[in-house]
C-alpha cells in the first residue's frame, strides 16, 4: 500500500499488511536501503536512531508497526484470550512507542488514535480480539492514507497564503516567490508530497515558484542530504545555503517567503520544528519576510498552552562531533544539541493545515483547539477524523511526550 504522489525513490515507508519498510535516511542521499520493521520494538529503535524521521512519518511508523506486530506476531488477534488482554496489550505498546522521541507530537496522536479505534472495537455488542485487532490495523492504514491527501490540501492553502502575504509586502519576481525552508518536509518526512515542502511543490504546479532555498540543517543535515535531495529529483529551481547565511540571503533580498514545517503546534500558536526555526523567525520578522507553518492537523496539540511546554529532545554529542563517522570537532570539548526550538507564535503568519489557515486574533495569537481536529473543518472526515472527537480528548486527555 504506498499512497500515490511518492516516487519510489522517494518513498521513506513501505507497507503493505503484515510488512512494513522503512528507507533508511542515514544513507540518503549516497545510498537507496530499505530496513525491515517487524515489531513495535524494532520500530522504537528506528524512529529513536533517525532511520526514518519526519513528524508525520514518525507518526506513520508507529501506527503502521502497531498493525503489523498485531498481524504478524498476535495472529491479527487470534492469540489474545479475551478483548480485555487485547486492548491491555495494544494500550502499553503504544505507550511504550511513543517513548521513543519526545517533541514531535504525531506519534501520541497516532497512538491516541488507535487507542480509540481499540476502545471503540472493544464496545461494541460481539467484539473479539480479533475485531479489535481488525479496527486498529484499520485505523493505522487510515492514518498513513490521510497523511498525503492531507499533504495535497496542505500544499494548495499553503500557496495561495503565500503568494498573498508576499505580494502584500510587494515582494515576487513577475509574481512568482522565491521561498526559503528549513530542515525536511517533504516525500522523506511524511507519507508523501510532504508539508511545507508540499508547499513549495504546489507552488511550482502552480507556476508560481521563481527559486527554493534550502538551508543544510546542522547537525543532522535534513536540508543538505534530504531536502536538496528531493528538490534535485523533482528538478525544482533550487539553492543550497549554510544556516548560518539565512540572515544574509534575507538581507540580500532573494527571499519573498519562508515555510517550515512542526513538531508540535500548541494552542497559542507556538511551534516546535528543527533547531534553528526560531532564528528564522525572528531573521523573518526583521526583514518584513512572511513566515508560515505548514503542518496536519496530527501536528497540532491544544493541550499545551504554549511553547514553553513543550519536551525539547536532546541528542548525542556525536551528532556535532562527528560526521558520518568522522570526526569534525576538536576533542574535549562540551555539546549542546537540542533537536528542536521554538517559533512563538507572535512571529508567525500563519498556520497551514489541510483544513485550512488558521487564523491569528487580534491580540497576536492563535487559537489551536481540538475542534480542527474533530469532525468537520472543511475536508471530508476520514476514518480517524470521526474517532477524534471531543470524547476522545476527555478519555485520553493530555498527550504524552
Ligand atoms: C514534516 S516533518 C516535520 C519536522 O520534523 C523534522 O524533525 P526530525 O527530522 O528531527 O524528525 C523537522 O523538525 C521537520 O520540520
Amino acid at each position: 500500500m504506498a499512497p500515490e504522489g511518492s516516487p519510489s525513490s522517494l518513498q521513506a515507508i513501505r507497507y503493505t499488511r503484515g510488512s512494513l519498510q522503512l528507507l533508511d535516511q542515514r544513507l540518503l542521499p549516497f545510498q537507496t536501503a530499505y530496513l525491515d520493521v517487524p515489531d513495535v520494538k524494532a520500530a522504537w529503535t528506528q524512529i529513536r536512531d533517525m532511520v526514518v524521521r519526519g513528524a508525520p512519518a514518525i507518526g506513520c511508523t508507529g501506527a503502521l508497526a502497531m498493525a503489523v506486530e498485531l498481524q504478524t506476531h498476535k495472529g491479527a488477534g487470534t492469540e489474545f484470550s479475551s478483548v480485555k488482554e487485547a486492548t491491555d496489550y495494544i494500550n502499553s505498546t503504544l505507550d511504550y512507542l511513543v517513548t521513543s522521541r519526545p517533541t514531535a507530537v504525531n506519534l501520541a496522536d497516532a497512538a491516541n488514535k488507535l487507542k480509540a479505534a481499540a476502545a471503540l472495537a472493544a464496545a461494541a455488542d460481539a467484539a473479539t480480539p480479533s475485531s479489535v485487532c481488525s479496527a486498529v490495523m484499520d485505523a493505522a492504514e487510515a492514518y498513513f492514507v490521510e497523511d498525503i491527501a492531507s499533504n495535497k490540501a496542505m500544499g494548495a492553502t499553503g500557496a495561495a497564503a503565500l503568494l498573498a502575504a508576499a505580494h502584500a509586502r510587494g515582494r515576487g519576481v513577475g509574481g512568482k516567490l522565491r521561498v526559503l525552508t528549513h530542515c525536511n518536509t517533504g516525500s522523506l518526512a511524511t507519507a508523501g508530497y510532504g508539508t511545507a515542502l508540499g508547499v513549495i511543490r504546489a507552488l511550482h504546479e502552480q507556476g508560481t515558484l521563481e527559486h527554493a532555498f534550502c538551508t543544510e540543517t546542522r547537525p543532522y543535515n535534513q536540508g543538505a542530504r534530504l531536502t536538496a535531495f528531493e528538490l534535485a529529483h523533482d528538478q525544482l529551481p533550487a539553492t543550497l545555503i549554510c544556516d548560518s547565511a539565512a540572515a544574509a540571503l534575507m538581507a540580500s533580498g532573494q527571499v519573498d517567503a519562508v515555510v517550515v514545517g512542526a513538531d508540535r503546534v500548541v494552542a497559542n500558536g507556538d511551534t516546535a520544528n528543527k533547531i534553528g526555526t526560531k532564528s528564522l523567525s525572528i531573521s523573518a520578522a526583521h526583514f518584513n519576510i512572511p513566515f508560515f507553518i505548514a503542518a496536519p492537523t496530527t501536528t497540532l496539540d491544544p493541550h499545551l498552552p504554549s511553547g514553553d511546554h513543550i519536551v525539547i529532545e536532546q541528542r548525542t554529542h556525536e551528532e556535532v562531533t562527528h560526521f558520518r563517522g568522522i570526526r569534525v570537532a576538536a576533542e574535549g570539548v562540551n555539546v549542546w544539541n537540542p533537536s528542536f526550538d521554538v517559533a512563538p507564535c507572535g512571529l508567525i503568519e500563519g498556520i497551514i493545515t489541510e483544513r485550512g489557515m488558521i487564523p491569528k486574533t487580534k491580540d497576536g495569537v492563535f487559537q489551536v483547539s481540538s475542534r480542527e481536529r474533530g469532525k468537520g473543518g472543511g475536508r471530508e472526515d476520514g476514518l480517524l477524523n470521526s474517532l477524534w472527537d471531543e470524547n476522545t480528548e476527555r478519555e485520553y486527555g493530555t498527550r504524552v511526550g
